[in-house]
């Protein structure tokens, strides 16, 4: 775990970066730390591995605060993603991901096969091995930027933007595959990011900043979405929070009702439209599985010609409706 236990840091000639804060990184997963440009996010990240010195205050590792720790020996253990990845770029792709394990005593031989696999790991086939990063697009060079910080395989990972610089349908990508690579490996990992939706995406915790370098609130994404502290915070998960928020629950508790004649089925029983007419049968706009979430059934209930969600079993057959008014009575009673 790693604690900033009232970390103030003032720039000379600046002004407080960061003001007071406390907060714990939980040891493997993931936080991310959010908010408006300037508010000491990247100041925060850095002082975890020295780079830089709380003005007062500590910043501790299972409990040992980095102040007292041999520079060399505490960034061994703290791998470092940056934006635009920050590649060497006059070393392959391969040696790119080997440098860090030969100079910890790997032998060349070793370092870069395991690069290989590590380049693997992240969605890079061997032929991107001996490209250049200049040779690579911006999505493929942050790929390589995540192996480069894993091979040493160190427990912690500090991510500062790592995924800000490619297109959305490119980030998107590069979010699956950490979602996937995390899961496996449950490092222990501060990110940073200016994209709340990111934030709530990757984060197990997240941590909003304000300007001025404070702590506006610390939590789960749900409780963030559900239960923002203030105005600042509210406004900051944006306004159509309460509909996201329905995406972290699923359909599982959900009652529904029987399924209506006017629920034209094929003869396995699965859904091939609304009857809303002698001759008219108009598409259902998409079904749901009790797996699902619950913000896939207000969307299906949005989309569908007659307001009512269609959820269907394993096998693909029709098993039960939700109309939009349910679903609303269902949250409200939630919210008790
Ligand atoms: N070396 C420095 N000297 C003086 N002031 C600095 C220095 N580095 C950062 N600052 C100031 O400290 C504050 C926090 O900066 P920091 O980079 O931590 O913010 P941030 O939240 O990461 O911002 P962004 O999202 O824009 O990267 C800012 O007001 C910045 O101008």
């Amino acid at each position: 775990m790693i604690t900033f236990d009232d970390v103030v840091k003032v720039y000379p000639g600046g002004g407080t970066a960061v003001d007071h804060v406390s907060l714990e990184v939980p040891t493997g997963k993931t936080t991310v730390f959010v908010g408006p440009s300037g508010c000491g996010k990247t100041t925060s990240l850095r002082m975890i591995n020295r780079m830089i010195s709380p003005t007062s205050g500590r910043v501790l590792i299972d409990g040992e605060d980095v102040a007292g720790q041999d520079e060399a020996l505490l960034r061994r253990g703290i791998g470092y993603v940056i934006q635009h990845a920050g590649l060497f770029p006059h070393r392959t792709v391969l040696d790119n991901v080997a440098t860090v394990p030969v100079l910890l005593g790997k032998t060349r031989r070793e370092a870069r096969a395991a690069a290989l696999g590590l380049l693997e790991r992240v969605g890079l086939a061997s032929e991107f091995a001996q490209r250049y990063p200049a040779q690579l697009s911006g999505g493929q060079q942050q790929r390589v930027g995540v192996a480069r910080a894993l091979a040493a395989d160190p427990p912690i990972m500090l991510m500062d933007e790592p995924f800000s610089a490619v297109d959305p349908v490119v980030r998107e990508g590069l979010h699956r595959e950490f979602l996937r690579l995390q899961k496996d490996l449950g490092k222990t990992i501060a990110m940073v990011t200016h994209d709340i939706d990111e934030a709530i995406k990757l984060g197990d915790l997240v941590v909003i900043f304000r300007q001025g370098g404070i702590v506006a609130q610390i939590g789960t994404p749900r409780e963030l979405l559900s239960d923002p502290a203030d105005d600042f915070v509210a406004e900051f998960v944006g306004r159509d929070r309460g509909l996201r928020s329905l995406s972290f629950d699923t359909a599982a508790e959900l009652p529904v009702k029987p399924v209506p004649a006017e629920l034209v089925v094929d003869e396995a029983g699965r859904p091939l439209g609304w009857r809303t007419g002698a001759d008219d049968v108009r598409p259902t706009g998409g079904t749901f599985t009790s797996a699902d979430t619950l913000r896939l059934v207000a969307d299906l209930a949005i989309l569908s010609p007659v307001g009512i969600a269609v959820r269907v079993d394993a096998d693909g057959k029709a098993d039960g409706i939700t109309p939009h008014h349910d679903l609303a009575d269902y949250l409200a009673a939630r919210r008790g």
